[in-house]
């Protein structure tokens, strides 16, 4: 599947002289004072082209800190007019609209709690119909990139042009490293489905502890996302919300210049002369590949097909747990990752499973 979306490449609306789009800001807005000293520090390290700010804020239990809310917005219009740097904040609902485009708010972001409910992301794109205004959309806490694409298509719906994509990563049952699993898969589907949609990486969110930020963002930056989304704050260890994940803007700065930009691609000729012979290898290792997995499941057909005259069930438990654990024992020889192994015989025994079961579903020719 793919999705065909009408986007102005952010470039067209925020530049940012080629380099990655970099937006930096304190988790929360919770003082004038500490909003002023933040952003003039962050101004002053020179690596932001925007500056984020929560405003009003989604906690997971009632009692924590909310966000200031309307409060706040004057002193973010006051450093923008410092700086000059446009300002974002995060918006939930038709209300934190108007009032943020009544301050002068430069760019919203969707968040990661609103994007999984389609009621509420349609309501913002109402409230957005005929402003143009650009819209971030943070991954919905659950791995569906149908939701995540659907987002974009309600806003692209109400007109919207200038979007782009966070990845945050995605809620999880038990305690990982990281606070949000990153589940690459899904941001580079959502690139894979809609080619053009910038995608923006939230190592802040993401990590849960600063510990992390940096390989994290290292990742993105290797992965080729267009921009960073990365909170920080004068004094981290106080700040009212995501104390853990945040840095001060001199360690920001002192971070994201020990970090690797590689560019996406070279202009050197030796280099695409070797890639193309070693994509050429590439491309006829798979054709073998698929070859020999055609060829398997020929002969997994065929055994649906005595199955079948046999009356013998297809699911084959003793036969799956030997086959499963043989080709484990084969992959660690290889020295392949045991879950990719994992993952492609679930796939493979799903695979026969639904071959066999047309099988069954069809006629005997005997
Ligand atoms: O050995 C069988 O009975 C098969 O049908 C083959 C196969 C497989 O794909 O390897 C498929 C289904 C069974 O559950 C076990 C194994």
């Amino acid at each position: 599947m793919s999705a065909t979306l009408d986007i102005v490449p952010l470039q067209d609306w925020i530049n940012t002289n080629g380099k990655p789009l970099m937006i930096a800001g304190p988790c929360s807005a919770e003082t004038e004072e500490q909003v002023w000293e933040t952003v003039t520090q962050i101004a002053k390290e020179g690596y932001a082209h925007v500056i984020r700010a929560g405003v009003w804020k989604p906690r997971t239990r009632p009692g924590s800190f909310e966000g200031m809310g309307e409060a706040a917005l004057p002193w973010l219009q006051a450093v923008k007019k410092e700086t000059g740097l446009p300002v974002a904040v995060e918006v939930a609902t038709p209300e934190h609209i108007e009032l943020a485009l009544k301050y002068g708010v430069d760019i919203l972001w969707i968040g990661a709690r609103t994007t999984v409910n389609p009621f509420n992301v349609q309501e913002i794109a109402d409230a957005l119909k005929g402003v143009d205004v650009p819209v971030l959309v943070k991954n919905p806490v659950n791995p569906d990139v149908a939701l995540w694409i659907g987002a974009f298509e309600r806003l692209q719906n109400a007109g919207l042009k200038k979007l782009a994509a966070i990845h945050r990563g995605f809620s999880n049952m038990q305690e990982t490293k990281y606070r949000n699993s990153p589940m690459w898969q899904i941001a580079l589907e959502l690139k894979r489905q809609v080619p053009n949609l910038p995608l923006i990486g939230d190592p802040s969110h993401m990590a849960g502890k600063r510990a992390y930020l940096a390989e994290l963002t290292q990742r993105f930056l290797d992965l080729d996302y267009d921009g960073l989304i990365i909170e920080t704050h004068r004094d981290p260890d106080k700040a009212w919300s995501d104390a853990s994940q945040q840095l001060t803007p001199a360690a920001l700065g002192e971070m994201l210049r020990q970090l690797q930009v590689r560019e996406p691609d070279s202009a050197d000729t030796l280099y695409h002369s070797h890639m193309d012979e070693l994509r050429a290898k590439i491309d006829n290792i798979d054709r073998e590949l698929l070859e020999v997995l055609a060829a398997r499941m020929a002969i997994v057909e065929k055994m649906g097909e005595y199955k079948r005259d046999n009356s013998v069930t297809i699911f084959q438990i003793d036969r799956w747990k030997q086959v499963h654990a043989s080709r484990a024992e084969m992959a660690k020889k290889l020295g392949l990752y045991s879950d990719l192994v994992e993952d492609l015989y679930r796939l493979i025994h799903e695979a026969s499973i639904r071959k066999q079961t047309e099988v069954m579903n069809s006629v005997s020719q005997a």
